[in-house]
């Protein structure tokens, strides 16, 4: 049997791959053990992060050649305005993180990384660029969070985390990606891995810029 074309892909962005699934942050995080400077840097990155990512799920929208992929992303777009969004208000409260502390705070360099390739993706138009980023960042996320350990932390902060990227809706969502991306993909081979490769490299930046020196200052 040949290998599937999103397969090709992963092997062709290992090792960086693994290093993201099995980050230090990502072991912190199964034991409930980051510490609340550290989470709440990263979570203040990552809801930028999801407001570029909702952009790049408009585009999946405009670009996707079917009815069906179309209504698939519309109820994903839902679960990230909803669910994902709440979570991430209800963790700044629980952390002490205020509106203020997030407008004082800077991107960091991947965070700009990630908005500038989901920028491009969407300009290129075409669907499997888009599809190339959205399956790492699901794909990969999921790939971690499904290896999480039980029990779950105690802590909603790191529990749902997990959960957010461990559930059935997230699992269908990330098999129809790769269903999508196995099925446009191998027409436009070049374009596809560039998005991938570079999609997967910001990922693991993403996880080390959390314990860079300076990024997560204790905050008065
Ligand atoms: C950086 C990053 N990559 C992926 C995901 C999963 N949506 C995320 N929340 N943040």
């Amino acid at each position: 049997m040949t290998e599937q074309f999103t397969e090709t892909l992963k092997q062709a962005s290992e090792p960086t791959w693994t290093k993201a699934v099995e980050h230090r942050f990502v072991s912190e995080l199964y034991t409930g053990t980051i510490p609340d400077k550290v989470m709440a840097f990263y979570l203040v990155q990552d809801h930028r992060f999801l407001d570029s990512f909702l952009s790049l799920l408009g585009a999946a929208m405009a670009s996707a050649d079917t009815l069906d992929a179309r209504l698939r992303f519309g109820r994903f777009a839902g679960t990230v305005s909803g669910e994902e969004n709440t979570y991430f208000l209800r963790a700044f409260e629980s952390l002490g993180v205020t509106p203020e502390d997030r407008a004082a705070t800077p991107d960091a360099e991947p965070t700009i990384g990630f908005q500038s390739i989901m920028r491009e993706a969407a300009e290129t138009r075409s669907y499997a660029a888009v599809l190339s980023v959205l399956n790492v960042a699901e794909g990969l996320y999921y790939d971690w969070a499904s290896r999480a350990p039980k029990p779950l932390p105690k802590n909603f902060v790191h529990a749902e985390w997990i959960t957010l990227h461990d559930n059935l809706e997230f699992l269908q969502f990330v098999a129809f990606l790769r269903d999508e991306l196995d099925r446009v993909g191998p027409a436009v081979p070049e374009i596809s891995r560039d998005f991938f490769l570079r999609a997967v490299s910001l990922e693991l930046d993403f996880f080390n810029a959390v314990y860079e020196e300076g990024n997560a200052p204790d905050r008065p």
